[in-house]
């Protein structure tokens, strides 16, 4: 079930040797969902760290998601994938992975695509960034309404990332989204105590 904190990692701020400390804390704070993100890994490394990943968020009972990677997703026996609008398209993801596994997909800010998208078959529906983004500051820009146009119309569980922090996070709630992706706000802590009590401090808000 895609509900509550979905956590992503980083490569620069959860590198190899924080990555499953960082992850843990992530998960042991309730994050239901975790996303190994990293575009700058070899693939012998993606796969590795992919592996491990999925056997911690299966002990913990959370969902396991591969950024961008379909094929990666399925070697590893991946709970799904997160694709955007560059990342291959969704029915390539589908064919990929099959009907059993979910495929998210960015649809930035834009209420229209996120219904379209729905209808194609992806199982969630990501929009964002709402709020300025230590990691991904060129992403863009999306508009709070558009997320409430977005969760009236559509069926799926609709995703909000971005900047969002703990304090930010309620409005995102409140406008409907399902799901909160946060990558600085939790990761960003360099100690796993910080990153389980920021968990914690989102996961509360569902
Ligand atoms: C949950 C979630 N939402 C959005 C994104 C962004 O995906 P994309 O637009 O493909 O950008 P990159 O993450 O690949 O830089 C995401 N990864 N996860
Ligand atoms: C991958 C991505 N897509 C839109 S914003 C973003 C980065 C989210 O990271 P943060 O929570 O640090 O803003
Ligand atoms: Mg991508």
């Amino acid at each position: 079930m895609i509900h509550g904190l979905y956590a992503i990692t980083d490569p620069q701020l959860t590198p190899d040797e924080r990555l499953l400390p960082a992850a843990r804390a992530a998960l042991r704070g309730g994050a239901r969902l975790l996303q190994y993100r990293d575009k700058t890994a070899t693939p012998r490394q993606r796969e590795n760290r992919a592996a491990q990943l999925r056997d911690l968020c299966h002990e913990f009972g959370a969902l396991f998601i591969v950024n961008d990677d379909p094929a990666l997703a399925a070697r590893v026996h991946a709970d799904g994938v997160h694709i955007g609008q560059s990342d291959g398209g969704l029915a390539a993801a589908r064919d990929r992975l099959g009907e059993q596994r979910i495929i998210g997909v960015t649809c930035h800010g834009d209420a229209r695509l996120v219904v379209q998208t729905e209808q194609a078959g992806a199982d969630y529906l990501a929009m964002g960034r709402f709020f300025p983004s230590h990691t991904k500051p060129g992403a863009p820009a999306a508009q709070l309404e558009a997320l409430r146009q977005a969760c009236r119309q559509c069926h799926r569980p609709v995703v909000a990332i971005g900047g969002v922090n703990p304090d930010n996070a309620p409005q995102l709630i409140q406008a409907g989204a399902a799901s909160v992706a946060v990558i600085h706000a939790l990761f960003g802590h360099p100690d796993p105590a910080d990153i389980e009590v920021a968990a914690r401090r989102f996961s509360t808000l569902f």
